[in-house]
């Protein structure tokens, strides 16, 4: 059997932690005849310089064709000042809504072996294993309209619109409940429903579900308090589900009390299964070209793809085991550094993965 991975390196870091998690795919698919075949393209700013457009036919194209998907990052400051329909980001969304992937699952799961580098105490976070459900295609990021408007005053207002159907609502709530019924039964949902309507009907239809899922207990929380106990006693939560911004914000929240967002992986899931794999953090160009950026993040993302798009659960549990030995050997990147361990490179880490394997 053979699978075509398509891999969309991106901007800033993302074509230094692409190159080490295809190196990783490379040798889990000569290790357990995987049949992986690997397509790059072009997306975001590196796209937008190459062919004016973030996400150009050709790499659309490619996309649903592939069997999985493989992102770094897009972004920078490179191209911050361009309207909002030609920045890079717009490539990552265009990707996200054309091929439906309306399920992102963001595990924040702590090493053992990364309690000192947690922000909280360890007491706290120990045996921390958390699986945000974010909804990805819709909420305030693809409601209409939206725009900057000239009012009568001559002031210009800016505008968003954050709207969610009822089906939207209930088919990423069937997946945290699926996923909650596999893991311990625990479902918080997470909204504004003091304030905003269209969470009003997003815990609704939540209420709705437990009638599908009487084995699941749901529990209901605003985002401000949620984004609160996340820091002050994140063992709380087993399975969270949001919407498309609180998602996004809480999981660069929980990102830290796994030692960093550099650790932190992702999977974007459309009813078929097909799935994109990203880190969920940027392209930090801060720190790119550096050749120190923490590539586990992507690495556990491209295992995520072989547990979720392509059934490869050996080949997954392998690459995760990888991980956990390169964390025992004391190597890390700058950014989960601790005392008493060895600071190493993007290429260093990629390497004692390898060698793992
Ligand atoms: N999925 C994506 O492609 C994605 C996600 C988030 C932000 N962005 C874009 O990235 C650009 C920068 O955004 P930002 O600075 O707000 O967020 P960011 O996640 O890129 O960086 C935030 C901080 O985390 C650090 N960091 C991120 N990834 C790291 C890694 N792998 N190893 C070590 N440190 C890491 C950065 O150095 C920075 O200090 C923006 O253009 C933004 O739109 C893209
Ligand atoms: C770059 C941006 C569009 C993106 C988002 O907000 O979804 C990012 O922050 C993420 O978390 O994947
Ligand atoms: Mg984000």
């Amino acid at each position: 059997m053979s699978r075509n991975i398509l891999l969309l390196p991106g901007d800033g870091i993302g074509p230094e932690i692409v190159a080490e998690a295809e190196r990783v795919l490379a040798r889990v698919n000569d290790r357990f005849s995987l049949g992986l075949n690997f397509e790059q393209a072009l997306v975001g700013g590196a796209a937008l310089d190459a062919c004016d457009t973030p996400l150009p036919e050709d790499t659309l194209a490619k996309a649903r064709q592939a069997d999985a998907i493989l992102l770094g990052a897009v972004g920078g400051p490179k191209w911050d000042a361009l309207p909002m329909a030609k920045r890079p980001e717009k490539g990552l969304l265009g990707l996200r809504s054309s091929l439906e992937l309306f399920a992102n699952l963001r595990p924040a799961i702590l090493y053992p072996q990364l309690a000192s580098a947690s922000s909280l105490k360890p007491d706290v976070v120990s045996g921390l294993d958390i699986l945000i459900v974010r909804e990805l295609t819709g909420g305030i990021y693809f409601g209409q309209p939206r725009g900057v408007r000239h009012l009568e005053n001559g002031e210009r207002q800016g505008y968003n619109t954050y709207a969610y159907t009822e089906s939207e609502i209930r088919r990423i709530g069937r997946v945290a409940f699926e996923a909650a019924r596999q893991r311990n039964g625990k479902l918080c949902s997470v909204d504004k429903a003091n304030v905003l309507e269209v969470t009003v009907l997003w815990r609704e239809v939540m209420e709705d579900l437990t009638r599908e899922y009487p084995d699941v207990a749901l529990s209901h929380m605003y985002v401000d308090n949620a984004a609160m106990q996340l820091v002050r006693a994140p063992k709380q939560f087993d399975v969270i589900v949001t919407g498309n911004m609180f998602g996004d914000i809480l999981s660069d929240e929980a990102a830290m009390l796994t030692g960093s967002i550099g650790m932190l992986p992702s999977a974007s899931l459309n009813s078929q299964k097909q799935g994109m794999y990203e880190p969920c953090h940027g392209s930090a160009p801060d720190i790119a070209g550096q050749g120190i950026a923490n590539p586990l993040a992507t690495i556990l993302s491209a295992a995520m793809m072989l547990r979720y798009s392509l059934g490869e659960e050996e080949a997954a549990n392998a690459i995760e085991a990888a991980v956990s030995q390169v964390l025992d050997q004391g190597l890390r990147t700058a950014d989960i550094l601790s005392e008493g361990t060895r600071k190493v490179s993007t290429r260093e880490m990629g390497e004692a993965v390898l060698a793992a394997l």
